[in-house]
């Protein structure tokens, strides 16, 4: 797995006077060893963007390609399963599951995918990275927002995907961590040759990103920093 791309990518929500337009004809390239960033302000499609870009959800037109073949044509069980082996989301609310503890929320991870999860020495420093190596007999409910984005970024990281696709990862964090987590992302970008994609209102993260897009209206472009 190498690249994710968004070709010709529209997305309209409803119809008539109602009707918006997130998406309005997006081409995009998230490639191995790299950490795109796309900023742009609240309400421009950032989370629209991701999650078709993920296979959450469809676009009304154009294609989502995983090295040059069609991800939006799969569907049903198939698409569950290329979601599960291959992409990581970190989302905006961090779906952690109330009655499991930290430690559990990592099990939980090898019940549904059995296989290709990361190797234990290895989550062990990223947990260290992350500074959440205590928190592991912690429930949810004890969490500070801070604490519950970086188990949510470990627990993504944990499933080794080949594409790590995160919404505002850093919104609750202190700027050492944004530090911290944004030379984590780079690190597995570059070492492990994933695609990392953010998508933020965060300009902390500019400095580890090796990419960087402004979305404004739906429409996206490169911007030189
Ligand atoms: N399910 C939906 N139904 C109707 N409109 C939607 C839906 N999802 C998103 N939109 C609209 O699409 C536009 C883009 O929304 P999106 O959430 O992608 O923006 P965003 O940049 O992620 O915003 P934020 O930074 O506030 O999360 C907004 O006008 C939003 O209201």
């Amino acid at each position: 797995m190498e690249n994710l791309e968004l070709k010709q990518v529209k997305k309209v929500f409803g119809s008539g006077s109602n009707q918006v337009t997130a998406l309005a004809g997006i081409n995009f390239q998230a490639k191995a060893g790299e950490v795109t960033l796309i900023l742009g302000p609240s309400g421009s499609g950032k989370s629209t963007l991701l999650t078709i870009l993920g296979g959450l959800q469809q676009p009304s037109a154009g294609e989502v390609l995983v090295n040059g073949q069609k991800l939006n044509e799969l569907t049903g069980p198939a698409a569950d399963q290329f979601r599960l082996n291959h992409i990581g989301f970190i989302l905006q609310a961090h779906n952690l599951v109330p009655h499991l503890t930290v430690q559990d929320q990592f099990t939980l991870v090898d019940k549904v995918k059995t296989a290709g999860n990361l190797p234990a020495a290895t989550f062990d420093q990223y947990l260290g990275q992350l500074g959440i190596q205590d928190l592991l007999p912690k429930f949810p409910q004890d969490l500070s927002g801070g604490q519950s984005q970086r188990v949510a970024i470990a627990r993504a990281l944990y499933a080794n995907p080949d594409f790590i696709l995160a919404d505002e990862p850093t919104a609750a964090l202190d700027s050492q961590r944004v530090t911290e987590v944004g030379k984590l992302f780079q690190k597995i970008a570059q070492q492990e040759q994933k695609a990392v994609v953010i998508v933020t209102h965060d300009l902390r993260l500019k400095a580890n990103a090796d990419k960087i897009y402004q979305l404004i209206d739906g429409q996206i472009k490169e911007v030189s920093e």
